[in-house]
């Protein structure tokens, strides 16, 4: 999405890698030990507040404990007049208001029930059973589900059983009229998804973790991994993410590696197919180097390395990778590395025509351009001799001076000032473990929201005929975009009629460059998502010479784009909201799986089809260890009933479109209540006023990197002064995003990356007075960017906090997904077609010279 790429190399710190670790110390002494597989309710909410970290007295504790098997169920905030319960609803309405869906559930499961944790997993447990007992007592209780914002037990995400993702549900249109929604809702899968029946019966138990790939591999024998080996021997590791639905997956379909060094090395390591390249630098990199601060190493020109011939391996670190390197010569799919270096040089080159492009507009300059920072240990030493000065002028100075440093580096060769560029690491593979990246894997194909897609059918389809999915099954229609680690084309799966976006990327590239492990931080982090604002990864592959991603095809081009073809090259503030709606519960997710996003900007926001996001590139995230917190509200608000200025502020918006019979009953019913249920709410509502119930958080709030890593313009000022930063980067990011959409730049933009960065740290926040933006908007955009990442809001609970705020009011989130996206401009010319299908004016591409046989296979990288 970025246009022009910049690279320079600092030294991850092994920050990440030490929280991990005494993450798992501490997830072990609160680890509960297994007493049989019957609990009571009691010994549930016991064995959670044993397990949990929980911000209270002990007496609180017992509050907390009564109110959680006594109390009825509070629902919603008031805020939003579109989820909040005042009056006796179904279980199943209440569930809805709570927002507590299968996504965050299984978010938190997937962090949280690795095979090898098994402290994570006694916390899952409780977690689940607290929660169980909790819409139990609920249930039983016959009493009414009151509102009041602080008596959530909030896991605010989409449930992710979900059948009308975006691209199965609006097909037809982006403006269908609100009355057919009204009539889809009625008969919508979410429903079924927010039973509490369902939603439990859907979440994968602990004691259900699907078989792991290696287990898989097991139980099929030997003679027939050769087979399939035999079968295609371009392929070495192919990865579908059904595969791991062992018991459903013929052993014929699976995607086994063939056992070659490589793959017995990957199942030694335990590590999924597809990862043994990066393995080596992964390996080396990624060692403790007990560096804790961020080194500039040294700036590398992209440019230079195009006219290689080859990239030189690193020998200490690509081991594995010159095994399956030694081999293309037999196996090679793929153009010669000089072909491709010879088109890496024109993908530069149309990169900055897309510039060009969009020059002539104010905005043009904006195009946010990534930077890479990756790690080495021996190129620390000579790196860090560089000196560098920086005219900051104030106490933040040699902060900044810091964060300069690799910024002037990047400016001397590697991309304009004008450019928004992202700074990425390795940081990523140095706080998970390899169990936990088979654990992603293993999960790889449980993605109930896609599960019916097609492109599925069509991906197992292939796997049962060849045995694997590889280059050689796609068409590759043209190219969309070039990123830093890899090409990305729209593909088509040969007889299948379905389009994919194939992103291609060049081992002897990524292995040279040390970018490996960013491209295996990609592909974890696509394995283990499941959601509607995410891209889905149907498969990967890698052969000697190339790995790929076959990702879900996102045809309405970026945000970045789309924003210039606004009128005064900004979106509306209705629009904004939308964006950033479904941008925050995307952000939320990955949260809750533990990922720090860190490189948002709208050039990483892609439109679907439908008119709704889905956000990309992962290969800049941290991936961290994330513990649940129940936390009690601190200090009881006992808010005045409030007045409804209107009918429907107040109502239970578990329809997507707020005008239902619960917000009739909301508003009318009070009347006909009896004496006694009235006095009844009066009570329940006061109680829970009083001692609300508790709120969990899963947010990786404690999460530590002292990376460089992100886009200027964006970079939060922890990052910029080098002080260490966690995943409240991600709501400073969110705050520059909603700015940018609002006023059409960033807020801190300076001249150069030098003075921007310099703004960043100390210039104070200033709107524009053009073009109005509400005091809401302007007031959350105030409070995400506080420079003091402990004071911004959503450090403490992250997206919860957010959501909360007044700018969202009114917004359904649970149901975002079912609402009207914003009109596209008529002028955008993105390329619409239905979900997965192949287009019907794919004549008109001409992209001959990208087609693929088995023979030969040409296509333009970089
Ligand atoms: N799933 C997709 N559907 C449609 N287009 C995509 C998809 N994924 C990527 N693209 C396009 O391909 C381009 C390159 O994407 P890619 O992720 O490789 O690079 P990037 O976003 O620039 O980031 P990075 O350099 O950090 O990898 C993007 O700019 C985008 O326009």
């Amino acid at each position: 999405m970025d246009t022009v790429r910049n690279t320079c190399e600092i030294v991850e710190s092994t920050e990440e890698l030490d929280f991990e670790l005494k993450l798992d110390d501490k997830a072990k002494k609160r680890s509960v030990p297994k007493s049989g597989n019957k609990y009571s309710i009691e010994d549930d909410i016991n064995r959670l507040f044993e397990a949990i970290d929980v911000r209270t007295s002990a007496r609180g504790l017992e509050a907390l404990r009564k109110s959680a098997m006594k109390r009825p169920i509070r629902v919603g905030s008031s805020q939003a007049s579109g989820i909040g319960i005042s009056e006796p609803v179904s279980l199943k309405q209440a569930l809805r208001g709570l927002c507590i869906s299968q996504a965050a559930e299984t978010a938190a499961m997937k962090r949280l029930s690795k095979p090898s944790s098994s402290s994570r997993s006694s916390e899952a447990g409780t977690i689940k059973r607290l929660y169980r007992a909790v819409v139990a007592e609920a249930s039983g209780s016959g009493l009414p589900l009151n509102e009041g914002k602080e008596n959530l037990v909030e896991i605010t995400l989409v449930p992710e059983k979900i059948k009308s993702n975006s691209s199965e549900k609006m097909p037809e249109s982006l403006q269908v009229p609100k009355t057919e929604f009204l009539n889809q809702a009625a008969h919508h899968p979410l429903d079924n998804a927010m039973t509490p029946k369902v939603t439990m019966n859907k979440m994968p138990s602990l004691d259900q973790v699907v078989p792991l790939v290696t287990e898989s591999e097991k139980d099929i024998p030997k003679a027939e991994l050769q087979k399939l080996n035999s079968k295609d021997s371009s392929s070495i590791a192919v990865t579908c993410g059904e595969i791991q639905e062992v018991e459903t997956v013929a052993p014929s379909s699976f995607e086994v590696p063939v056992e070659t060094p490589v793959v017995q090395k990957e199942k030694k390591d335990k590590l999924h197919p597809g990862s043994s390249l990066s393995t080596s630098s992964t390996g080396c990199s990624v060692s403790k180097c007990g560096n804790n601060s961020p080194r500039l190493i040294k700036p590398v020109f992209r440019g230079k390395s195009f006219i290689k011939k080859k990239v030189k391996q690193d020998p200490t670190s690509a081991s594995i990778s010159s095994t399956q390197c030694d081999r293309s010569a037999n196996n090679d799919l793929g153009p010669s590395t000089s072909y491709l270096d010879s088109h890496k040089r024109d993908c530069t080159v149309n990169k900055n025509e897309r510039k060009e492009n969009l020059k002539g507009s104010p905005a043009s300059s904006s195009t946010n351009t990534s930077i890479e920072v990756t790690s080495s240990v021996a190129e620390t030493t000579s790196s860090s001799k560089v000196g560098f000065s920086l005219h900051c002028g104030n106490r933040n100075k040699a902060a900044v001076t810091k964060a300069d440093e690799r910024s002037r580096s990047r400016e001397k060769g590697e991309f304009s000032q004008s450019s928004k560029s992202s700074i990425g690491d390795y940081s990523s593979s140095t706080s998970i473990s390899e169990d936990s990246t088979l654990s992603g894997s293993s999960r790889g194909g449980y993605r109930p929201h896609m599960s019916k897609d097609l492109r599925w059918e069509a991906i197992r389809s292939v796997q049962k005929q060849h045995g694997c999915v590889g280059l050689r099954h796609f068409k590759l229609l043209r190219k969309l975009g070039c990123g830093d680690i890899g090409t990305v084309y729209l593909a088509e799966l040969t007889g299948a009629n379905c389009l994919f976006a194939l992103k291609v990327m060049d081992n002897d590239f990524l292995v040279g460059r040390k970018k490996m492990p960013r491209a295996q931080t990609e592909r974890e982090i696509m394995q283990m998502l499941d959601h509607p604002f995410l891209p889905t990864l149907f498969a990967h592959f890698t052969t000697d010479k190339f790995s790929g991603l076959v990702m879900e095809y996102c045809p309405g081009g970026d945000l970045h784009v789309l924003r210039q073809r606004q009128p005064n090259r900004s979106f509306s503030e209705q629009a904004a909201r939308f964006y950033v709606a479904e941008v925050l519960l995307a952000l939320e997710y990955l949260h809750m799986l533990g990922v720090v996003y860190r490189d948002l900007k709208p050039e990483n926001i892609l439109v679907r089809e439908d008119g709704h996001i889905m956000l990309t590139d992962f290969d800049l995230s941290l991936r961290c260890a994330v513990n649940p917190m129940l936390l009690k509200s601190s200090s009881p608000v006992v808010e005045p009933p409030k007045k409804a200025s209107s009918p429907c502020t107040e109502s239970s918006c578990i329809e997507p479109f707020c005008l239902h019979p619960s917000w009739q009953v909301s508003c009318f019913t009070p009347r006909l209540l009896s004496v006694a249920a009235k006095s009844r709410k009066i009570k329940s509502d006061l109680a829970a006023q009083i001692s609300p119930l508790p709120q969990i958080v899963v947010e990786p709030t404690s999460a530590r990197s002292n990376s460089f890593v992100g886009t200027h313009e964006y970079l939060a000022p922890e990052i910029v002064k080098g002080e260490g930063h966690g995943s409240a980067v991600d709501w400073w990011t969110f705050g520059i995003f909603l700015f940018e959409l609002l006023y059409g730049r960033t807020p801190f933009k300076g001249s150069g990356n030098e003075e921007t960065l310099s703004n960043v740290v100390s210039q104070s926040l200033r709107f524009p007075v053009n073009p109005t933006v509400s005091f809401h908007a302007r007031d959350l955009i105030r409070g995400l960017l506080v420079k003091e990442p402990n004071n911004r809001l959503g450090s403490v609970k992250g997206a919860a906090e957010i959501k909360q705020h007044p700018f969202f009011e009114g917004l359904n989130w649970a149901l975002i997904r079912c609402a009207v996206p914003p009109e596209l401009p008529k002028s955008y010319d993105a390329v619409i077609g239905p979900p997965g299908m192949a287009l019907q004016k794919q004549g008109s591409i001409k992209c001959e010279e990208l087609q693929g046989t088995d023979e030969h296979v040409e296509f333009e990288m970089f």
